[in-house]
C-alpha cells in the first residue's frame, strides 16, 4: 500500500521538519537523491557516468535549487553539468553557487541539443498550469532521457491534469511523500522514486494498492467452504440487443472467485452456452438467493430494466450498478428510494456517465477527479468507481483508492462489463465495497496487460486472462 498526500499537507509537514533542521539540509538530501538516480539512469542509457553531459533546466524556485545542488553532486562524479536558467534573476542562489564551485557552468537552451540526460527542475510543488512559453520552448528541444525533480513540470501536482505543454519524464525523484500527480498522471512521471525526508504526516488523501494488498483480501476457499459459503453473485445484465455484456460480466464473476454465479435476464441462452456452470433464469425474481447483484451492463433503459434495478435495490444485498443501471439512476432518481439503506452500492461510471448522474446533483467532473468522486460518493451514499486512465474509487466515508493503469489497451468495448462482474463477485464474497472495487480494478488492469501484451485485446480475452492474473497475485 502506498500512501499519497496532496501538496498542502506535504508542505505543512516539510515546514515542521525545516524548523528543526540546519538550513539547506533538506534540500541537499533531496538533491543527493536526484543525483543518485540521474547517475543510475545515465549508466543504464549510456553505459557510463563520468564524462557524460547533463543539462539542468532550472526554474525560479526551490525545485530549481534541487536541480542545481544535484548538478553539484554530479560534478563530483566527473559529469559535465550545464544549467539553463529560465529565470536567471531568481535562480536559487546557494544552489547556483554550489554548482559553480563544483565546476558546473551556466549555458543556453541550445545546450539541450547535446545533452545525454536532462534534469527537469523547472517547477515543483508551486506549479500552476502548463509550462510557460519560454520553458515550453526549451522542453520541446529535449531528445535525451529526462529526470524530473519532484514531479514533471507542467503537470498539476494535486490533480495530475495537463492542459498544455508539460514534461514527460523517464524517472521522477520525489521527496518526503508521494503526491497525487505520481498516480493520477503516472505515464508522465515514468519510474517514481521516493527520497525519505522524515516527514510526519496524518491520514493520507488517498491510497494505492499493491499486489500484496490484493493478495491479502482476495477470496480463497478454505476446507469448510462450499459453493454457497463463498458468496453467490447474481448478474442482471444483457438484453436481446446486447447479450455480450451479460456473457462478459458473468465470465468475469465465474473466474474471479469459487462462489456460485447466477444469471437473470434475456441473454440466459447465450450465457448458458458459454458458461455451463452458471444457474440462469429469465428474471431477477426467479433467480434465487444471492449475496450481491451486478445490475446494468447491456441491460437497456426501458421500463423492464427499471423494474430490475428496483428489485435489486429492494433485495437488501450489496450491488454494483454499471452502464445502463447508472443511466437509469440518472433519469429516474426515484429509484434510489427503493434502496435498502444498509445495503452497500458501488457505482462504476465512466466520465460521461459520471456527468449524467452527478451534474443534476450539482457536482461537476473538472480537473480534480478525486474531489468529484468523493463528492458524488458522499452525496449518494455509495462507493463511486470513476473509470479513467487512473481509476478513482471513493467511499462515502471519504476513503479513496487510486489505481493507475499501465497501458491503454483496457479502453476497449466490453472491458467495463468485465470489471463489474469482478466487483460483484468480490462484493458477494463479503469484501468491504471500497476494497472490492479497488481490488477488482487492480486485477482488471493486470488481466488486461496479460491479455494485451502490447497489442489490442478483445474484452473476452481479458476474461480468459483472469485466472493467470489471480495466480500471479496470489503466488507472486
Ligand atoms: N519545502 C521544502 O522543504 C523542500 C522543497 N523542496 C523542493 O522545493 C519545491 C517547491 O519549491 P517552491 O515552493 O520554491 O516552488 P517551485 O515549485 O520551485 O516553483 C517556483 C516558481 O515557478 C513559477 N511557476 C509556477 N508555475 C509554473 C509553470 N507552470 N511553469 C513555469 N513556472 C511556473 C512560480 O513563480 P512565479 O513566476 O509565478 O512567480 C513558482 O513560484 C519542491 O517541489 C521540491 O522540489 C525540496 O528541496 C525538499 C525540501
Ligand atoms: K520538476
Amino acid at each position: 500500500m502506498r500512501d499519497v498526500w496532496t501538496t498542502g499537507h506535504v508542505r505543512a509537514a516539510e515546514e515542521r521538519v525545516l524548523a528543526r533542521t540546519a538550513p539547506g539540509a533538506l534540500m541537499r538530501r533531496a538533491a543527493y537523491g536526484v543525483a543518485a538516480r540521474t547517475a543510475a539512469l545515465l549508466a543504464e542509457r549510456t553505459g557510463g557516468v563520468a564524462g557524460r553531459r547533463v543539462v539542468l533546466l532550472v526554474g525560479a524556485g526551490n525545485n530549481g535549487g534541487d536541480a542545481l545542488w544535484a548538478g553539484a553532486f554530479l560534478r563530483k562524479r566527473s559529469v559535465g553539468v550545464t544549467a539553463v536558467l529560465l529565470a536567471p534573476d531568481r535562480a536559487h542562489a546557494e544552489g547556483l553557487a554550489a554548482l559553480r564551485r563544483a565546476g558546473g557552468r551556466v549555458g543556453a537552451p541550445e545546450d539541450v541539443d547535446f545533452a545525454d540526460l536532462v534534469v527537469d527542475g523547472i517547477v515543483g510543488l508551486s506549479a500552476r498550469g502548463p509550462l510557460r512559453p519560454d520553458a515550453a520552448a526549451v522542453v520541446a528541444r529535449v531528445r535525451a532521457p529526462v529526470v524530473s525533480v519532484d514531479l514533471p513540470s507542467g503537470v498539476d501536482p494535486d490533480t495530475g491534469a495537463v492542459d498544455g505543454p508539460a514534461v514527460t519524464a523517464d524517472v521522477t525523484v520525489t521527496f518526503g511523500a508521494y503526491k497525487p500527480v505520481h498516480f493520477l498522471a503516472g505515464a508522465r512521471c515514468g519510474d517514481v522514486h521516493l527520497v525519505d525526508l522524515g516527514l510526519e504526516l496524518a491520514d493520507p488523501d488517498f491510497r494505492v494498492l499493491d499486489r500484496a494488498d490484493v493478495a491479502r483480501v482476495w477470496p480463497v476457499p478454505g476446507a469448510e467452504d462450499d459453493k454457497y459459503t463463498q458468496g453467490v453473485v447474481g448478474i442482471a445484465a444483457g438484453s436481446e440487443t446486447y447479450p455480450g455484456a451479460a456473457v462478459l460480466a458473468v465470465g468475469a464473476a465465474v473466474q474471479a472467485t469459487s462462489g456460485l454465479t447466477r444469471y437473470a435476464g434475456a441473454a440466459a441462452e447465450e450465457v448458458r452456452r458459454r458458461w455451463p456452470e452458471v444457474i440462469t433464469t429469465g428474471s431477477v425474481g426467479d433467480a434465487g438467493r444471492v449475496q450481491a447483484w451486478v445490475a446494468g451492463p447491456g441491460l437497456g433503459t426501458g421500463k423492464a430494466s427499471r423494474d430490475v434495478l428496483r428489485y435489486v435495490f429492494e433485495s437488501g444485498v450489496a450491488s454494483c450498478v454499471d452502464a445502463d443501471g447508472i443511466t437509469l439512476l440518472a433519469t429516474h432518481p426515484d429509484l434510489w428510494d427503493a434502496r435498502d439503506p444498509d445495503a452497500p452500492v458501488v457505482l462504476t461510471p465512466h466520465a460521461r456517465e459520471f456527468a449524467r448522474i452527478a451534474e443534476p446533483l450539482g457536482i461537476t467532473l473538472g480537473a480534480d477527479r478525486v474531489a468529484a468522486a468523493v463528492a458524488l460518493a458522499a452525496k449518494v451514499d455509495a462507493t463511486v468507481l470513476l473509470k479513467g486512465h487512473a481509476t478513482v474509487v471513493a467511499a462515502p466515508d471519504g476513503r479513496v483508492l487510486v489505481n493507475p493503469a499501465r497501458s491503454h489497451w483496457l479502453a476497449t468495448a466490453g472491458s467495463g462489463d468485465v470489471l463489474s462482474g469482478l466487483i460483484g463477485a468480490l462484493l458477494a464474497a463479503g469484501l468491504d465495497p471500497l476494497l472490492a472495487a479497488g481490488c477488482a480494478a487492480w486485477l482488471h488492469v493486470r488481466a488486461g496487460d496479460l491479455a494485451a501484451r502490447g497489442a489490442p485485446t478483445p474484452a473476452s480475452a481479458i476474461v480468459s486472462a483472469l485466472p493467470s492474473a489471480i495466480r500471479a497475485v496470489l503466488h507472486g
